[in-house]
């Protein structure tokens, strides 16, 4: 008997190569363990030595980093952070509204959907780990999505580049498909519209002026390419088209400047401090660049440019939450993941 006649018919398809669940997993930013010293430093120190984030040689950024920057930073963003915490949970928002999105984006899918997991760019719980436990739990294909709307370097391309860093170390890779950014999808686009409708309809008096804060970016950046500002202006268009609003109605503002180089324009405090000198007193703020409310929503807009806004004159400052983990953001969430899952193997 030859081998050739014993050998049984060869499948198309390797039993169990394409028949593995799936696996998808969010991935967001990342936050401190706690708002001690010590925890917050490692944090901004992960994250301020990505060579995505600070495009500054690091022979000369790495001294000022864990000189004087390291030394000084935590003390005030750890102040801002013990302002926002979710005490109940002894963690920060960014994280709670993560983990509740991949929770109640689970219980959209049937019990042989795929799993979801979560994980942060820097910090805990890492992406090398929650891909590791995905494909321990039978996944070999696996949809990553990045939690930005719009594209940024900074943001997606380094939730890209670690994935692919964790990739490195595996000897059996999982399949991997990266969901594009979406800046003006249309239930993006319809959520943040409904934030914007139900939050006016709730305030007594209305606001005379509706801002859409997102956060900044180098303007070197942009100018090397970064196409951050576009997808901006998509999400701006759409939603301004949306709400029958014009660019004076509904202005554009980029916030969070870190360093002192010229970031995107206008600057978020300084056009929202200068309203109430020409008569706007009752301002709304949208944050559409932030798919979930942290420190730069909560805070900086929420206390800080508040503050600024009041001793300036103003009456108002209404803070319109980002989607977190409200149907809306849910029905986006599970929207991506079916435009983007694998086909079902034939
Ligand atoms: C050069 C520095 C920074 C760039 C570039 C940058 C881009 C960028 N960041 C976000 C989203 C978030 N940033 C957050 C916090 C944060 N960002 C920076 C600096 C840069 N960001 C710092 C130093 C911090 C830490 C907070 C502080 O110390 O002030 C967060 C929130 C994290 C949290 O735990 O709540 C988000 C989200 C985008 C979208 C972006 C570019 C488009
Ligand atoms: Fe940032
Ligand atoms: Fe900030």
């Amino acid at each position: 008997m030859s081998f050739l006649s014993a050998t049984p018919p060869r499948p198309l398809r390797r039993a169990g190569a394409t028949t593995g669940r799936c696996g998808v997993l969010l991935v967001n930013l990342g936050t401190p363990d706690s708002t001690r010293y010590w925890d917050v430093r490692r944090y901004l120190s992960e994250f301020l030595s990505d060579r995505r984030v600070i495009e500054i040689n690091p022979l000369l950024w790495q001294p000022l980093l864990q000189g004087v920057i390291l030394t000084t930073r935590p003390f005030r963003s750890g102040a801002a952070y013990r302002r926002i915490w979710n005490t109940a949970r002894d963690e920060s928002p960014l994280r709670s509204f993560t983990r509740a999105q991949a929770e109640k984006l689970q219980g959209e899918f049937l019990s042989d959907g795929p799993l979801i997991d979560w994980a942060m760019r820097y910090g805990r719980p890492s992406v090398a780990e929650r891909l590791q436990a995905l494909q321990d739990q039978g996944c070999d294909r696996i949809l990553v999505v990045p939690l930005y709307p719009q594209y940024s370097a900074t943001t997606t391309a380094t939730v890209n580049d670690q994935v692919f860093r964790a990739l490195m170390r595996m000897r059996r890779q999982p399949t991997i498909r990266i969901v594009p950014p979406f800046p003006d999808h249309p239930l993006y686009i319809k959520g943040l519209a409904h934030s914007v409708r139900r939050a006016v309809a709730t305030l007594p008096r209305a606001p005379q002026c509706l801002v859409a804060s997102f956060h900044g970016l180098p303007r070197r950046y942009v100018k090397a390419g970064d196409p951050y500002p576009a997808e901006c202006n998509r999400t701006m268009r759409a939603l301004r088209a949306e709400l029958g609003l014009t660019a004076r109605e509904f202005l554009m503002t980029f916030q969070s400047r870190f360093g002192r180089e010229p970031w995107l324009e206008p600057y978020t405090d300084e056009r929202i401090a200068s309203l109430p000198a020409r008569g706007i007193t009752r301002v709304a703020v949208i944050t559409p660049g932030f798919l979930s409310d942290c420190i730069e929503t909560l805070d900086e807009i929420g206390t800080e440019l508040r503050e600024e806004f009041l001793h300036a004159g103003g009456e108002e400052l209404t803070v319109i939450p980002c989607l977190n983990d409200t149907p809306d953001a849910i029905r986006l969430l599970h929207a991506l993941v079916r435009e983007n899952m694998f086909q079902p193997a034939p």
